[in-house]
Order: structure tokens, then C-alpha cells, then sequence
């Protein structure tokens, strides 16, 4: 649904160039939900901005359901006709809600259908119909100023599928509010996304939401896309900075010669007693040191750090028997000095 090819964002900023966007290559698929995750100054507005040209990109292309938006003319506010006819079919949220205080929230809401030279009467009908669908029937009448940030957000929601996009584009739309209004917007999103079939694109600096609402992630650093998938797919790759952070596992080797590791469970293995298996098949006590478990997109998925006794040339084969049970399974290399120095102290503690 949203294809964006050698996407490339160079900013002029008092004479010197800053490159926002590094030939981002980025994949959305019609129907999902996509978090595009990355620190403060990582590109990710910039991302946003150029897939619906708000921005115009310094080279690279950006495709819409399967139209080329970087060949249409024109930018921003000074788009040409089809840009803007192509941009009605993408909706876009803000972090700061946006809203005109001086109009009422239906008048909010109806502004891109005026824009859109929709008659009076079926602007009215289509406002009420989408504050319905974000809940908000009762505040038609109401104006910004008098509705809680969560509120103010449906809304800003609402205005976005006034044009019945296909794609919706968030800003960071949840940044702005405390923690159980961010789990009710999401979930709006995913209600939505669900029931419209919409492909939402979301940018945050938050793992929670991408852990909450994403089927696939992308995480950006300095510009460039270093690593992107489905949420199982970058489960399952070793070493993925974003799989590790979806799914942070504490806990260090309890002394030296230890051999630590993170075991990813996906689906039906989820289920199997795989470690008594281990411990049985082996003869060899397992310490578990830290788990997390999850569902995700309805799959269990989770991760468990554990512990081996033996330095890891003694573990190859129980890491192997592990491989084979189809879980992946990453060495952690800990740092035994620094785990040494706890683990007698905590070892006194408890017999004492
Ligand atoms: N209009 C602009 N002119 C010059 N430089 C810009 C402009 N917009 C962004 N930048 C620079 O481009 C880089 C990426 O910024 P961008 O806002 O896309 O990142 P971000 O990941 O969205 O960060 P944040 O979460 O802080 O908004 C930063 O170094 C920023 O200073």
C-alpha cells in the first residue's frame, strides 16, 4: 500500500545540509498497522512528511496505493490537483491534535469535506456518522477547548477519514497523553483499521505502542532504516535490536562460567515444556533469570533469559537440542565479572 524507494531528504539549514532521510526503502502492506520507531532526530517525521509529500524529497520515490505521488506536481500547501486529490485518500494525525478552537467539533471534522466541496447536508451526515464511529456523538456541538486530550484526538481522528482514506498517516498521535488514553487511541486505531480495512503508518519514539498495536516495525536510526519486518519476523531474527526491546528480558549470569541465553518462543512452542525437556534430556539444573510473554497479532510470543552451568564450548549440544525444537536462541555474551560481584554477595544475603 505504501512504497517508498531510495527516499532521500537532504534539509538546507543555515548553509549547511542536514540528510534527514538516507535512501529509505520502506514496505506497508494493505491492511496493517506499521510503526515506524526511532529516537528524536532519527528522520521519522521527515519519513511521514515525504510519503504524503508534504515534504518534497530530495530523490527517491514514495507510491500510495500503487500511485507515484513523487511524479504529481507540486508540494504542500501549493500541491497541484491530482497530489491533492491523492493526498485526500490519505489521512494524517498530530501529535498536537490540531484542531480549530473557534469551530465546534463537528465543524472540525467537516472542514476536509468543505475542502472537498462536499454539499452541506452530506457533510453534516458524514461528521455525525464518524464522531459516532470514534465515540464522540455527544460532543458534536462542542468545542475543543471544552474536550479532555483523548477526546480532542478522536476527533482529530475523525477528521482524518472524513476523505475515506485508504491510509492513515500518525504523528506521534499518542505522545501527548497520559497512559490509559494512549491505550484507548490505539485501540481505536485498531478497531479502525480492523473495520475500514485502513493500512496505518504510525511514527513513534514509544516500543509500547509498536508493541501494543504494530503487525510490523521498522526502526530507524540517523536517517536510515536499519532493520524492518513483522513483528515474528524480527522475533525471529538473531540479534534484533527491535526484537530485544519488544521483548526486554533482564537478569545476569548468577557467577563465572555460566553460559546465558535468550530463548524466543513463537506460537505452539510457546506452549511446549521445552526447558524441563532440556533439564531432563541433559541432566542439568536451568536457572531462569528473566521472561517476558506476550500476545501478538493473537500469536503467543515471549522470551526467557536462562542460565546453563558451564561456560557455552560445554553447551553446544543443549543449545543445539533447544535449535531443534524450532525456538531461537540467542549467546548472551554477559559480562561474568560485573555478575560475579553480585551473585556471592546476593548468595550470603539469602543464606542468611
Ligand atoms: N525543516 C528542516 N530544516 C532543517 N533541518 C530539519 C528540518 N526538519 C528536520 N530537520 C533535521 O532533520 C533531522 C531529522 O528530523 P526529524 O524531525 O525528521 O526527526 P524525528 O525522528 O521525527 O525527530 P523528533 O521525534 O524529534 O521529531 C534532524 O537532524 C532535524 O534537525
Amino acid at each position: 500500500m505504501i512504497t517508498t524507494t531510495g527516499l532521500t531528504k537532504v534539509y538546507q539549514s543555515r548553509g549547511r545540509e542536514v540528510t534527514a532521510l538516507d535512501d529509505v526503502d520502506l514496505q506497508v502492506r494493505e491492511g496493517e498497522v506499521f510503526g515506524v520507531i526511532g529516537q528524536s532526530g532519527a528522520g521519522k517525521s521527515s519519513l511521514i512528511r515525504c510519503v504524503n509529500l508534504l515534504e518534497r524529497p530530495t530523490s527517491g520515490t514514495v507510491t500510495v496505493d500503487g500511485r507515484d505521488l513523487t511524479a504529481l506536481a507540486g508540494r504542500g500547501l501549493r500541491a497541484g490537483k491530482e497530489l491533492r486529490e491523492a493526498r485526500s485518500r490519505i489521512g494524517m494525525v498530530f501529535q498536537h491534535f490540531n484542531l480549530l478552537s473557534s469551530r465546534t467539533v463537528q465543524d472540525n471534522v467537516e472542514l476536509p469535506l468543505e475542502i472537498l466541496k462536499v454539499s452541506g447536508a452530506e457533510r453534516s451526515r458524514k461528521a455525525l456518522e464518524l464522531l459516532d464511529l470514534v465515540g464522540l456523538a455527544d460532543k458534536a456541538r462542542a468545542y475543543p477547548g471544552q474536550l479532555s486530550g483523548g477526546q480532542k484526538q478522536r476527533v482529530g481522528i475523525a477528521r482524518a477519514l472524513a476523505g475515506d482514506p485508504k491510509v492513515l498517516l500518525s504523528d506521534e498521535a499518542t505522545s501527548a497523553l497520559d497512559p490509559e488514553t494512549t491505550r484507548s487511541i490505539l485501540t481505536l486505531l485498531r478497531e479502525l483499521n480492523r473495520a475500514l480495512g485502513l493500512t496505518v503508518l504510525l511514527i513513534t519514539h514509544e516500543m509500547d505502542v509498536v508493541k501494543t498495536v504494530c503487525d510490523s516495525a521498522a526502526l530507524m536510526k540517523k536517517g536510515k532504516v536499519v532493520e524492518s519486518g513483522t513483528v515474528s519476523e524480527l522475533l525471529a531474527t538473531p540479534g534484533s535490536e527491535l526484537a530485544r526491546e519488544l521483548f526486554p528480558v533482564g537478569g545476569h549470569a548468577s557467577g563465572p562460567d555460566r553460559t546465558v541465553l535468550d530463548v524466543t518462543f513463537h506460537g505452539e512452542t510457546a506452549t511446549q515444556p521445552v526447558i524441563s525437556q532440556l533439564s531432563r534430556t541433559y541432566n542439568i539444573d536451568i536457572s531462569i533469570l528473566g521472561a517476558a510473554m506476550d500476545t501478538v497479532g493473537g500469536r503467543q510470543i515471549g522470551r526467557m533469559r536462562i542460565e546453563l552451568p558451564g561456560p557455552y564450548e560445554e553447551n553446544v549440544v543443549p543449545v543445539g537440542f533447544l535449535r531443534e525444537q524450532g525456538l531461537q536462541i540467542d549467546v548472551v555474551d554477559d559480562n561474568p565479572s560485573a555478575a560475579a560481584a553480585d551473585g556471592p554477595a546476593l548468595a550470603e544475603e539469602a543464606a542468611e
